[in-house]
C-alpha cells in the first residue's frame, strides 16, 4: 500500500516537474530534474524563482518583482547561501499571486526539509490546470491537468469571475482518481462525461482502458488494485461526506467530524437547522467548513453537495456528487472515515428508529384523545341528564315541602290546636311536708285531696294533655311543646301561656330559677334556642328574620318593659337573654314601688318570625307569644280592698276573660270574645284561625293551696279540648305510610267522637308527629316519582 502511494507521489510529482521545465525552460529550470525525487523537487522550488517565472508565464504580473539570482553557479545545491530573505519573499510573493488567482497554495515551510511537499506539488498541478484552462479559453473547464477532449461540453467550463476554488470543488472524477491515476487519464474520464450522462459500466469499461492503454502488462494488476482501493475510498469518502454534511448541519458551529458523528440530535433538529441554513453556507469565508446542498446550475442530474475544510490545511474534500480530495489517503484516515461512516450509520438507523417511534406515539395518542373526546361527550351528556333530574327533583322538592307543611299542620289541628299541660311543683327547700295537695299524677291525669283524708269524694282528678309531676325536667316539658314551637317558622302563630297561683312556678317554666344554669332554662330561652338552630338548618331554603318585643299589662294597662325598643332584632338566644335580663330589671324597679309587682302583672315575651323562601320568595310571618300570667289567687278570700283590691279584680277580670276566648275557641263558637280585656285584646290575632295556644297549669303542692288549686284546674278543665295522638295503624289494622293516612284516621276518629280511641292515644306522648309516620311515601299530590321522593326524605326529615 505504502509502495502504491509512493509510486502515485512520483507520478503526480514528475507530472509536476515537467509543467515546470516546460513552462519556464530547461535552461531556467535546470535545477528541476525530469523525475525529481521528493528532496530534488523542494530543493529546486525553495528559491521560487522557478514558481514565481511559471506564474507569471501563466498570468504575466502575478509577481511583479522576481528576486533573480545573478550566478547560477554562486547557488548552492541546497540554496543555502542564498539569503533567506530573498527566496521567502519570492516563494510569499508566489503564493500571494496564486491567491489572488484563487488557487490553493501551500506553507513556506513546505519547501523546508520536512514539510509538506505533496502540498507543493498539489498546488503545482492546480497551477498547470489553471494554465491550460487558461489556454482553452472559454471552450474548456479547468482541470489540474491531462489532456482536454475536443468533445467537451461548454457546460464545462469555467465560470468568469467565479473563484477558481469553488470551480474546482464543483470538478467531477478526476479528483477522484488522483493518487492514483494519472493527470491526463483522470481529466479524460472526467470530460468524456456529458452533461447528461451518468457514470454507466461502459464508461467505467473506458475508463478502465483508458488508464491501461499505455500500460506494461505487468504493471496492470498493481494500478486494477490501486483503481479499486481508491474506489472503495471514494465510496467512503462520499458516505462520510454525506454523514459530515447531515452533522453540520445539525450544528455549523462544529467542525469536528467525529464529535458530529457522535452527536444524538434528533432527526427533526437536523431538519429544521438545514433548511435554515441552507443557502448562506457560499458566504462562509475559508476558515469555515461550509456545507451546503444545491442543484447544478448547468446539470439537472446531479446534486452538488460542498464541503470545504480549512485553509490552514490546504485540505479540501469536495463532494459533487463524487467527492475529491486533496488528503493523503493513509490508513489512518481510511479507519477514521470507515469509523465515522460506521457510526454514522447506527446514528441514522437509530434517528429512523426514533421517527417511528414518535409517529407511533403520536398515533397513539391521537387515537387516545378521540377516545377522551368520546368519552367526555358520554360523560357530558349523563351529567346533563343527571342535572336535569336533579333540578327536577330540586322544584320537587320544594313541591313536597310546601306540601309536607300543610299536612303537618293538619295534623296538629286535628290533634288540637289548644293544649293544656299541668305541671306540680316541688315543696320549696326547707318547706317540704309529709301532705300534699296533689294525690297523684299519671301521665295525663292528676288527682287532688279535696277534703278530709278518708271522705269519700276526697279526692278529684283533671285530664289533660300532660300532666308533669314535681320531678319533671325543663327539657321534658319543653319537649312536649317543641312541634308547636316550630310551626312559627311555617307561618303560623303560637301563644305559651303559664297559669297558676303566686308562687306555684309559673315564672320558673317560662324563664328558669333566678340563676340560670343550662339545664334549668325555661321554655322561652329553648324555644328561642330551637327557633335558631331551625333557622340555620334552613338558611339553604328559607332567610329568616327573628325580632323580640317586651310588654306588660298592669290593670289593664299595657306597657313596653323595654323603652326605645319596640321590637329588637336578635340573632342569638343570648341577645334575646339580654333583652329579657333589661325588661325583668325594669319591672323590678317598679315592683319596689309597687310591693312586688311583677305578680300581679302579665308579662308577654313575643317573638316575630319573618321567613323568605328563597326559591318562590315566599314570605311566611309567624308570631308566638311568650306570657307570664298574673296570679291567680282569688280575691273573694283575700279580703284585700284599695289598690290591691284593683288589682284583683282587673286580674281576675283578665284571666276570665281569656278562659272565655280559649273555651269558645276549643269549642269552635263562632263567636270568640277578645274583646273583655287588655289581654286577650293584645293576643287576638295569636289566638285565632290556625293558631296554636298551649297553656301550662302549675300546681303549688302545699296543702293550704288546695282551694287555689282545684280553681285553676276548674279554669283549665274549660279550655282543655281532647287531644288526639297519631295513629299507628289504619282501620284495617296496617301501617299508616303517609300524612294523607295519618289525617284520614284523625278524622274518623273525630268523627266517631272517639276521644279515647287508644290507637291514637297510645302515641300521644311522642314528641314529633312526623317521626311516627312515614313521611317518605308522601308524593302523590306532586306526581314524582318514588325514586325521587326517596331521595328528598333526607331532606324532609331535616326540614
Ligand atoms: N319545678 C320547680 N322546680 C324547682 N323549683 C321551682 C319549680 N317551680 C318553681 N320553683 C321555685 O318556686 C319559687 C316560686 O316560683 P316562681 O317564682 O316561678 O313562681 P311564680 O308563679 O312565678 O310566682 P309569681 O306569680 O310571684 O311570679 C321559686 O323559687 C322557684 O325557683
Amino acid at each position: 500500500m505504502a509502495g502504491r502511494k509512493a509510486e502515485v507521489a512520483a507520478v503526480r510529482r514528475n507530472e509536476a516537474a515537467n509543467w515546470l521545465r516546460r513552462t519556464v525552460g530547461v535552461v531556467c529550470a535546470r535545477d528541476l530534474a525530469e523525475e525529481p525525487s521528493e528532496e530534488e523537487f523542494r530543493v529546486g522550488l525553495r528559491n521560487g524563482i522557478i514558481l514565481c517565472n511559471a506564474v507569471n508565464k501563466i498570468q504575466p504580473g502575478t509577481v511583479p518583482k522576481v528576486v533573480e539570482v545573478h550566478s547560477f553557479s554562486t547557488i548552492p545545491a541546497d540554496g543555502s547561501a542564498l539569503c533567506a530573505y530573498q527566496y521567502f519573499e519570492n516563494v510569499r510573493n508566489f503564493l500571494t499571486g496564486l491567491q489572488d488567482l484563487g488557487l490553493p497554495t501551500f506553507e513556506v515551510s513546505d519547501l523546508e526539509k520536512g514539510g509538506q511537499g505533496v502540498r507543493v506539488v498539489d498546488c503545482v498541478l492546480a497551477l498547470k490546470s489553471f494554465s491550460e484552462t487558461k489556454q482553452l479559453g472559454k471552450q474548456s473547464l479547468f482541470k489540474h491537468g491531462g489532456i482536454v477532449k475536443p468533445s467537451m461540453s461548454a457546460k464545462c467550463q469555467v465560470r468568469k469571475n467565479e473563484p477558481f476554488m469553488k470551480t474546482m470543488t464543483r470538478s467531477h472524477s478526476a479528483e477522484l482518481l488522483r493518487d492514483g491515476i494519472s493527470l491526463e487519464q483522470t481529466l479524460h474520464l472526467d470530460c468524456s462525461l456529458e452533461p447528461s450522462e451518468t457514470i454507466t459500466s461502459d464508461s467505467i469499461k473506458m475508463l478502465v482502458q483508458t488508464i491501461l492503454s499505455d500500460k506494461k502488462p505487468e504493471e496492470v494488476p498493481s494500478l486494477v488494485e490501486s483503481l479499486l482501493s481508491k474506489v472503495i475510498q471514494e465510496f467512503e469518502r462520499r458516505m462520510a461526506n454525506q454523514n459530515d454534511l447531515v452533522k453540520y448541519t445539525v450544528d455549523p458551529n462544529d467542525s469536528s467530524p467525529l464529535s458530529r458523528t457522535e452527536s444524538t440530535d434528533t432527526p427533526q433538529e437536523m431538519d429544521a437547522t438545514s433548511i435554515s441554513d441552507h443557502g448562506k453556507m457560499d458566504e462562509e469565508d475559508n476558515n469555515s467548513v461550509t456545507n451546503h446542498v444545491t442543484m447544478d446550475e448547468e446539470d439537472n442530474n446531479s446534486v452538488t453537495n460542498h464541503v470545504t475544510m480549512d485553509e490552514g490545511d490546504h485540505n479540501y474534500v469536495s463532494a459533487t456528487g463524487e467527492v475529491s480530495s486533496s488528503v493523503p489517503v493513509n490508513s489512518d484516515n481510511v479507519e477514521k472515515y470507515i469509523l465515522a461512516m460506521a457510526k454514522a450509520e447506527i446514528q441514522f438507523e437509530l434517528q429512523q428508529k426514533q421517527i417511528q417511534d414518535l409517529k407511533s406515539s403520536i398515533c397513539t395518542v391521537k387515537s387516545g384523545i378521540a377516545q377522551f373526546k368520546v368519552q367526555y361527550s358520554d360523560d357530558l351528556a349523563k351529567l346533563g341528564k343527571h342535572l336535569r333530574t336533579i333540578s327536577h327533583a330540586a322544584s320537587g322538592y320544594h313541591k313536597v315541602l310546601e306540601e309536607n307543611r300543610k299536612l303537618y299542620n293538619q295534623i296538629q289541628d286535628l290533634r288540637g290546636n289548644i293544649r293544656v299541660y299541668c305541671r306540680v311543683r316541688p315543696f320549696l327547700p326547707g318547706k317540704e311536708s309529709a301532705s300534699s295537695s296533689v294525690a297523684g299524677v299519671e301521665d295525663r291525669t292528676i288527682t287532688i285531696m279535696t277534703a278530709a283524708k278518708h271522705a269519700k269524694d276526697a279526692r278529684k282528678s283533671f285530664t289533660f294533655n300532660r300532666v308533669f309531676g314535681p320531678l319533671a325536667t325543663q327539657a321534658e316539658v319543653f319537649a312536649d311543646m317543641q312541634p308547636l314551637v316550630r310551626s312559627v317558622l311555617d307561618g303560623y302563630n303560637v301563644c305559651i301561656f303559664a297559669y297558676g297561683q303566686t308562687g306555684s312556678g309559673k315564672t320558673f317554666t317560662m324563664s328558669g330559677p333566678k340563676i340560670l344554669t343550662e339545664e334549668g332554662l325555661g321554655v322561652n330561652y329553648r324555644a328561642l334556642n330551637d327557633l335558631f338552630d331551625m333557622q340555620a338548618q334552613r338558611k339553604d331554603t328559607f332567610c329568616y328574620e327573628i325580632s323580640v318585643q317586651m310588654l306588660e299589662i298592669y290593670n289593664e294597662h299595657k306597657g313596653i318593659a323595654v323603652p326605645d325598643a319596640n321590637i329588637v332584632p336578635v340573632a342569638s338566644t343570648s341577645d334575646v337573654v339580654d333583652l329579657m335580663n333589661l325588661g325583668q330589671k325594669n319591672r323590678a324597679v317598679c315592683s319596689t314601688a309597687m310591693n312586688d309587682r311583677s305578680s300581679r302583672s302579665h308579662s308577654c315575651v313575643t317573638v316575630h318570625v319573618q321567613g323568605r323562601d328563597l326559591t318562590s320568595g315566599t314570605v311566611l310571618r309567624g308570631c308566638m307569644h311568650l306570657v307570664d300570667l298574673a296570679g291567680s289567687e282569688r280575691v273573694d278570700k283575700s279580703e284585700v280592698v284599695g289598690d290591691r283590691l284593683k288589682e284583683a279584680q282587673h286580674i281576675n277580670k283578665s284571666l276570665a276573660a281569656l278562659g272565655d276566648v280559649i273555651a269558645s275557641l276549643a269549642q269552635k263558637n263562632a263567636h270568640v270574645p277578645y274583646r273583655n280585656s287588655k289581654l286577650t285584646q293584645l293576643l287576638q290575632d295569636s289566638l285565632g284561625g290556625q293558631a296554636k295556644t298551649l297553656m301550662f297549669i302549675h300546681i303549688a303542692p302545699e296543702p293550704d293551696a288546695v282551694g287555689e288549686s282545684i280553681s285553676t284546674l276548674k279554669f283549665a278543665e274549660r279550655v282543655a279540648t281532647v287531644e288526639l295522638g297519631a295513629a299507628k295503624t289504619n282501620k284495617d289494622g296496617g301501617e299508616v305510610k303517609d300524612l294523607k293516612e295519618q289525617i284520614a284516621c284523625l278524622r274518623a276518629a273525630l268523627a266517631s267522637k272517639d276521644g279515647e280511641n287508644e290507637n291514637i292515644r297510645s302515641s300521644h306522648s311522642s314528641p314529633d308527629i312526623l317521626r311516627d309516620i312515614k313521611v317518605g311515601h308522601t308524593s302523590p299530590a306532586s306526581g314524582h316519582t318514588m325514586e325521587e321522593v326517596r331521595c328528598l326524605e333526607v331532606f324532609i326529615f331535616q326540614a
